[in-house]
């Protein structure tokens, strides 16, 4: 279990009692992850093993600037891919790429055997890709709940126009996107604030917020893009706790992150990249080892997000 003692404002004794009951959270009280939630979906249940995203030789330049030069790699089935490299190494354009944001140069990348080809974003979220972003991008004024149930209908059959001819359909899916919302939150610890506003939520509050918003897309890929950038050291370790959580549930994790100790204690493997290159790739004790990666992070802080 994560350490929920941590950031303590001197309320521990009672802490325990107040997840169960229904007393909101007080605006600086921290929420408390429940991992014993189960988040799993049918999406992701029985999977074929092996690759699930196969980036092959993709090179993206932005006029003069190469940001990603031949980059090639795979994320198999059920586990955490670390994404790692100095700044400006090329992981979130690399993010882009896999997310429909970009088109690579050259090169391309697929999902579940499929190419992404020119697929737009929304049309990658539905094949089960999912991201958070490194500058958090929440609906500020809707509340949490909303903000989650966003991201559950750009998984519903039924758009406008469908809904209104199967309505019963409609309402089946609204009913079980509530209850979905519900149980993220409560996965992510933020069931009490269901109803604030998220701009109004504490940054690590926000920052969970993200990643129930990505998974209420019922994704089978999540990526997440630095989602430790300004944590402590507890909220750091109780993110790793939810990462594992996530992953033990069934889905497949990509992570970009800086924070060393978290990618080496979170991943099955990591890649990493250097001025857009693919430099080096293998299980978390190689790359530590690994001389090529070693001369890449020489002077670079470890935390310098
Ligand atoms: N839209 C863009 N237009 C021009 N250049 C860009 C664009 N996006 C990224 N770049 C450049 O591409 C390179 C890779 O950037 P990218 O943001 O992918 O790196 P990163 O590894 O995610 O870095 P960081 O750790 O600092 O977030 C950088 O040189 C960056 O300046």
């Amino acid at each position: 279990m994560p350490d929920t003692t941590a950031g303590s404002s001197g309320a521990d004794e009672t802490r325990g009692a107040r997840v169960d009951d229904d007393t909101p959270l007080a605006p600086d009280e921290e929420a408390v992850p429940d991992t014993s939630v189960d988040i799993s979906v049918e999406e992701v249940a029985d999977l074929p093993k092996g690759k699930m995203l196969e980036v092959d030789d993709v090179t993206l330049r932005f006029g003069g600037v190469t940001a990603l030069d031949g980059v090639s790699f795979h994320i198999n089935t059920g586990e955490i891919l670390g994404l790692i490299g100095p700044n400006g190494a090329g992981k979130t354009t690399c993010f882009n790429v896999m997310t429909g944001v970009y088109q690579p140069t050259s090169g391309g990348v697929k999902f579940m055997g499929e190419p992404l080809g020119r697929r737009k974003k929304f049309q990658i979220t539905k094949m089960g890709i999912a991201r958070t972003f490194q500058n958090i991008r929440l609906f500020h004024n809707m509340t949490a709940l909303e903000n989650v149930l966003v991201g559950a209908d750009a998984h519903h059959s039924t758009g406008m126009g469908s809904a209104l001819l199967r309505l019963r359909k409609h309402h089946e899916e609204e009913k079980e996107g509530m209850e979905r919302a519900y149980e993220l939150l409560k996965f992510m610890g933020l069931e009490k604030r269901a109803d604030e506003l998220a701009r109004n939520l504490p940054y690590g509050d926000q920052r969970r917020l993200e990643i129930a918003r990505a998974l209420a897309t019922n994704p089978k890929l999540l990526c997440l893009d630095e989602p430790a950038a300004g944590f402590n050291p507890a909220e750091k370790a109780r993110l790793m706790e939810l990462i594992r959580s996530i992953r033990d549930q069934g889905y497949t994790v990509l992570l970009i992150e800086h924070d060393m100790k978290l990618v080496m204690g979170v991943t099955d493997r990591i890649v990493v990249l250097e001025f857009g290159k693919k430099i080096a790739e293998g299980v978390p004790s190689e790359i530590q080892n690994n001389p090529a990666v070693i001369a890449a992070y020489l002077g670079v802080d470890e935390d310098a997000s």
